[in-house]
């Protein structure tokens, strides 16, 4: 509709009528009062000469409803009916027009450049893979991951992105490791000051990312270094020398690093990265419809990380909302530090340091002491290093800074079992919390932390317990506590030969316990509510999967061009609508600002013929103006008609307008009437073609002045009668 008034204005804009009245027996007069004899009411030609754009005043002419046939032959009059004389509006509301249309041209073809570049972008992006190498600087080590992300085509998820992680080359679970992933030891934690370990530390795992990636594809690589509890628990000093010192090494990578991707991360970050892991592994996240997802226990050597969807909003510092893909969650994540399965052990041994009677610090400190442990293997013998035995004393052994205590196993299981329990309850070694009683309310909760609730995936160090003792992820923490008694009752050459070489073996009668204990009385988890996830669930995903989203919805919205591409609107019909309505535009555009290339004005090209229907339908559509030559010339339109009786015409006889220059006196207000022979002779004349330049074609139309009116009224009637 909007379109069609455009185009009915534009065209009456364009076609200027001229009262060639005829005595033809059935006429066409255009005039808003009717009158039937237009040729003496018709404006001179030159008042039409100014008519370059559209006119306005020309659709009360031109509009059907003005068009009528009339006893006295087709006349064709201007006029303009209720337009008071000398005034001419119509310039004005032509540049109005022409302004809007143009603005109109250029938004269409703004918004098909915006639409196609997405579309070749996200179709681009669909097959281009974004690569991440993520490392997670532990306190017992650092990793390096190596993830491949490309865009999700599923439409059961709202989730934008498949993150795929690359192993090549890991020795499969050798020599007791726990976990598939390239690693080196000692955690960043104990290289302090130690440059050429942290070189040590890092070099083997960027080697091995290169060879993950292809080479082409290392630039476009984007290398983040998060620390965990290990270094977060360190002194400000140590980690910033720490994070300095390594991101001067990581300055030679061929990745993409950036200094503030080389971090500490908090315990929060830490444990909704884990979440994000791991509900993207069970595809929990984005899944469409929502599905409830699973909360996160990850259990490291120095913190343990809780998080769980939580819709009660109770306790600011540990609320956080995480949109993934078109999915809101309402998170509750929390880090506790210290409740590692080393620095748990640590604990017990600070524990049991309180209850020597009389230790002289000189001993201790010269590393004399030696003490019992209920937790160790009866013959074991072994010297710990314990940092918070004396906090005070800075002494560096093995790169740890603490002092050395000599331990002697007594193993013991129940007293084991209680020193679990006091390691568990926070109130029995944090400053801050008063005494709490791990039988009445979660006691290795703060004050005002969320109670986890839900299903809860156990990770990390839950699962590397589970697999020392050789249990299945169903196994229930009966069966831990059964296992690990059974452990702590082996002599120590035995219970070290009953497994693999792997570390921290001689901790393990102390850890079943303590992970118990730590579910069921530090957090009031049930057996019900746990699975224990695999080792291949780690927080390092998380960060991948995180970054990628950025990556894809902040460039240049590709995330979001692509769901609206591809799920709800289809692109190529999209992209053919909008060129077809720009090319409309365009084409109105021509006719009104006549800004059509000379070449291509219709006054010059035979293109624009119209049937002989173009005299019965009342329609301003089928007379079409021959533009002018340039603006501004006073060209006075000539009637042509563009065939005979005796010619035959493929296009059938047609009224055309004509444009021709300036030439009549401005006196002359004799209108044109010519026949189709003479017409028809001009027109195919070679020397006068539609191709001449349109001087040479005037002067012809401006000697066939006189031409006859029974022509025209005759090659009217004839076409009239062709019609029929
Ligand atoms: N037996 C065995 N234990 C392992 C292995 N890898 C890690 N562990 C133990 O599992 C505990 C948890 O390991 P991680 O989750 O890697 O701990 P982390 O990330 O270094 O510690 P945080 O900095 O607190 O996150 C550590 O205390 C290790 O003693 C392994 O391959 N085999
Ligand atoms: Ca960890």
């Amino acid at each position: 509709m909007f379109f069609g008034r455009i185009t009915q204005l534009f065209t009456a804009a364009s076609v200027t009528s001229l009262d060639v009245g005829t005595s033809a027996p059935d006429s066409i007069s255009f005039g808003s009062s009717g009158r039937k004899n237009g040729l003496r009411h018709s404006a001179s030609l030159q008042d039409l000469s100014s008519y370059h754009g559209f006119d306005p005043d020309e659709e009360a002419i031109l509009a059907p409803q003005n068009i009528t046939w009339g006893p006295n032959g087709s006349s064709f009059s201007k006029d303009k009916g209720g337009v008071p004389n000398g005034t001419n509006p119509s310039r004005s509301g032509r540049k109005w027009i022409r302004a809007v249309m143009i603005l109109m041209c250029l938004v269409l073809f703004a918004l098909l450049v915006y639409i196609v570049s997405m579309y070749v972008y996200t179709n681009w992006s669909r097959g281009a893979s974004r690569y991440y190498v993520v490392f997670d600087c532990g306190s017992t080590g650092t990793r390096a991951y190596v993830y491949q992300a490309s865009i999700n085509y599923r439409k059961d998820s709202s989730l934008p992105i498949v993150m795929k992680s690359l192993t090549e080359g890991i020795s499969r679970k050798t020599s007791g490791r726990a976990y598939d992933r390239m690693e080196t030891e000692p955690g960043f934690d104990k290289l302090v000051n130690n440059r050429s370990g942290l070189k040590t530390a890092i070099k083997p795992l960027i080697q091995w990312a290169e060879k993950q990636i292809p080479k082409h594809a290392h630039r476009t690589t984007s290398l983040f270094v998060f620390a965990t509890a290990g270094v977060r628990r360190l002194r400000a000093t140590d980690s910033s020398w720490l994070l300095g010192n390594v991101w001067s090494i990581l300055a030679k990578s061929p990745f993409t690093c950036r200094r503030e991707w080389v971090k500490i991360i908090s315990g929060t970050e830490e444990a909704y990265f884990g979440w994000t892991a791991l509900n993207y592994q069970t595809s929990m996240l984005g899944a469409v419809p929502k599905k409830a997802t699973f909360g996160a226990l990850d259990l490291g050597g120095s913190s343990l990380q809780v998080t769980f969807e939580n819709e009660e909003r109770t306790h600011n510092e540990t609320n956080l909302n995480l949109r993934i893909g078109s999915v809101n969650h309402h998170l509750s994540a929390y880090s506790l530090a210290g409740y590692g399965l080393n620095d748990a052990f640590e604990r017990s041994v600070v524990n049991l340091l309180k209850r020597q009677p009389d230790v002289n610090k000189s001993d201790l400190i010269g590393g004399k002491l030696e003490m019992k442990h209920p937790c160790l293997n009866s013959g074991y013998k072994g010297q710990y290093i314990c940092s918070q035995c004396a906090p005070s004393v800075r002494r560096r052994k093995k790169g740890k800074t603490g002092v050395p205590i000599k331990l002697v196993g007594a193993p013991n299981w129940g007293e084991c079992s209680a020193l679990a329990k006091i390691a568990v309850n926070s109130s029995e070694w944090s400053n801050t919390e008063r005494g709490a009683d791990c039988d009445l309310q979660p006691c290795a909760l703060p004050d005002g932390y969320p109670r986890p609730h839900g299903q809860f995936y156990a990770v990390s160090g839950f699962f590397v317990v589970y697999r020392f003792f050789n249990l299945s992820a169903e196994a229930s923490l009966d069966d831990v506590l059964e296992k690990g008694r059974e452990f702590c009752e082996k002599a120590w050459q035995v219970a070290r030969t009953s497994v693999s070489p792997q570390p921290f073996i001689e901790q393990y009668c102390f850890r079943a316990p303590y992970i118990v204990s730590l579910l069921r009385e530090g957090l009031y988890i049930t057996d019900k509510q746990i699975v224990i996830g695999s080792g291949s669930i780690t927080w390092t995903l998380g960060v991948a999967i995180l970054e990628a989203g950025k990556a894809l919805s902040s460039s240049t919205l590709g995330l979001k061009s692509y769901e609206t591409l591809s799920m709800k609107i289809n692109p190529i019909a999209l992209i053919s609508g909008l060129l077809v309505s720009l090319l409309l535009l365009l084409c109105a555009l021509s006719r009104v600002s006549n800004c059509m290339p000379r070449f291509f004005r219709k006054s010059y090209l035979p293109l624009f013929r119209h049937s002989s229907a173009s005299l019965n339908i009342p329609s301003p559509f089928k007379f079409q103006r021959w533009s002018p030559m340039s603006p501004g010339v006073k060209t006075p339109l000539s009637p042509t008609v563009r065939s005979s009786p005796h010619r035959p015409c493929s296009f059938g006889s047609s009224i055309q307008l004509m444009e021709s220059s300036s030439l009549y006196s401005s006196s002359s207000s004799v209108m044109h009437s010519y026949s189709s022979d003479s017409l028809g002779e001009m027109q195919v004349d070679g020397s006068s073609s539609f191709w001449s330049s349109p001087r040479r074609s005037q002067m012809r139309l401006q000697s066939r002045r006189s031409q006859s009116r029974e022509d025209l009224s005759s090659s009217l009637a004839e076409s009239h009668m062709l019609k029929m």
